[in-house]
């Protein structure tokens, strides 16, 4: 077995932070070690500052993602539009003749046409030959990508690789590319990450298999964020000081899920129930992001669960200490999850309605559910059809203007530091005050210092993030402290 020495000296050949021809090793400031959370981890071997870039990890393989509802999109330029078209050789789904003429497509094509095919190829499902090109990509890796590849963990369960099995009833595979296609996939299901489109552009959703950030373990409040830039490179930074020794985590959940969902999902994707601080602490930290309203009907409390680690122990309310065994608490989340799929989460006027006015009848305001409606309301105000600036009423306004700072206290709350949602809630206030500035120019005065501070915030964060709104260097530019233009000049992009 390779040891963490060689193990460590590949993933930085991949870096390209160790050269084999001239012995030089470039200084990074972390190495991989054993892992009291799990097999192997990334530590910090020096103090490391927030904001600080750890490394810039570049995919062994990307391609559309597993999902059986993923839409459906061109497997060279990702584009989901309405002129796909199968390729008359493989199946695969493509958007144009330049899709079809790239390299990327006669690669992919030529693996796939040299199997027999048992079907005749109109027949072949196109969303299956989608879901498993990411690891047939695999088929087309150079030996030392493959190497660096199995010596990924690789979750073994039936669920990952089941989707060769599908595969199979089109294709003859021969046994030495099924296994691999079958170590792909679990390599895959254990590593990869999302990543992310640019923004508003109508891409399918990609996964990359990133083998450094593959070796970060979870925790449910990390000290670190990642971004993509257009070539599909991850930059993995500090989102807050890390010392020397301490251990270099990712998080594989969302950040405002409760603690209940966000073991559940690690459980069912990554086969471990996560027992960090967060999922330890009831309160989590203070945001009650799972709380439920009372069984008792006259108690306004919320209920929390008494020992979040036991998906299985009761739950007790806040005020009245009411307990409510498991099962109920089972019965109460689905009756929510019911209610959350009445609505029409497209339908903003519907969405704040309800926020503003039902919400509370059911739900705790603390909750993930609201919270996440929140957000929803957050990013479609000001930007989404209907919801621009020019057309906003004052009180959509003031509501954005709350909702962001209410989810930024609860980002604060977790110790999130400068994750990229952090980034992005402050671009969205920044944008909030700046259009109060703009319809109240007497305002300015009294706000400038904080749209200066949010949009400088937001840009150290989001930048060179290809998710990050188009207009954030501008609004940074033209917004963002030490800009000597006068006021009105400063707002002209507002209006452009
Ligand atoms: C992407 S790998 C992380 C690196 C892995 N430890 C290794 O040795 O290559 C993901 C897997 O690591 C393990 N893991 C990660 N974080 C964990 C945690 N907080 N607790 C328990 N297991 C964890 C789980 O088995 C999970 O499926």
């Amino acid at each position: 077995m390779l040891s963490l020495e060689q193990l460590s000296q590949m993933v930085k050949v991949h870096l390209g932070l160790y050269s084999y021809a001239d012995g030089i090793q470039h200084r990074c400031k972390w190495d991989i070690r054993e892992s009291n959370m799990s097999g192997r981890g990334l530590f910090a071997t020096e103090d490391i500052a927030s904001g600080e870039v750890l490394f810039v990890d570049r995919p062994l393989i990307r391609g559309p993602r597993s999902g059986n509802i993923a839409p459906r999109g061109c497997t060279v330029c990702n584009l989901q539009c309405d002129s796909l078209f199968k390729c008359g050789k493989c199946s695969l789904l493509l958007c144009s003749d330049v899709c079809q003429n790239s390299e990327i497509h006669s690669e992919d094509c030529r693996v796939i046409t040299g199997w027999d095919i048992k079907v005749c190829i109109e027949e072949v499902d196109d969303t299956l030959l989608s879901r498993t090109l990411t690891p047939i990509r695999a088929l087309l890796l150079c030996e030392d990508d493959k190497k660096l590849m199995s010596l990924l963990q690789a979750n073994t369960q039936s669920q990952h690789g089941s989707e060769i099995t599908y595969l199979k009833q089109y294709f003859d595979i021969p046994e030495d590319d099924e296994q691999l296609l079958i170590l792909a996939c679990r390599t895959l299901d254990t590593n990869a990450f999302q990543i992310a489109t640019a923004y508003g552009k109508r891409e399918v959703s990609m996964r990359g298999l990133y083998p450094v950030a593959g070796l970060m373990n979870h925790t449910c409040v990390p000290n670190t964020r990642y971004c993509y830039n257009s070539n599909y490179q991850m930059t993995v930074k500090a989102v807050k000081p890390i010392l020397a020794g301490t251990e270099i985590f990712t998080s594989y959940t969302g950040t405002l899920w409760g603690t209940p969902a966000r073991r559940l999902h690690l459980y069912k994707t990554k086969h471990f129930w996560c027992k960090c601080d967060r999922c330890a602490d009831p309160m989590e930290r203070g945001t009650l992001l799972a709380a439920l309203k009372c069984y008792s009907h006259d108690c306004p409390g919320s209920l929390l669960p008494t020992d979040p680690l036991n998906a299985k122990c009761s739950w007790q309310c806040l005020d009245c200490r009411l307990k409510v065994p498991a099962k109920y608490i089972s019965v109460l989340q689905n009756a929510l999850g019911s209610l959350m799929s009445s609505l029409d989460f497209e339908n903003v006027d519907q969405l704040e309605n309800f926020l503003l006015y039902r919400a509370g009848n059911h739900i705790p305001k603390t909750n993930q559910i609201v919270v996440d409606l929140q957000c929803r309301l957050i990013w479609e105000i000001g930007e989404g059809e209907g919801l621009h600036w020019n057309e906003l009423s004052e009180s959509r306004l003031a509501l954005k203007e709350n909702l962001c700072r209410g989810t930024l206290r609860t980002v604060a709350a977790l110790g999130a530091g400068d994750a990229h949602l952090r980034g992005l809630l402050l671009y969205h206030l920044h944008a909030a005050l700046a259009e109060r500035a703009r319809r109240l120019p007497p305002q300015y005065e009294e706000l400038k210092a904080e749209i200066e501070s949010t949009i400088e915030q937001a840009y150290n964060i989001l930048e060179g993030d290809i998710s990050a709104p188009p207009d954030l260097e501008l609004r940074y530019r033209y917004l963002g402290p030490g800009c000597d233009k006068p006021h009105q000049e400063r707002f002209f992009i507002l209006d452009a």
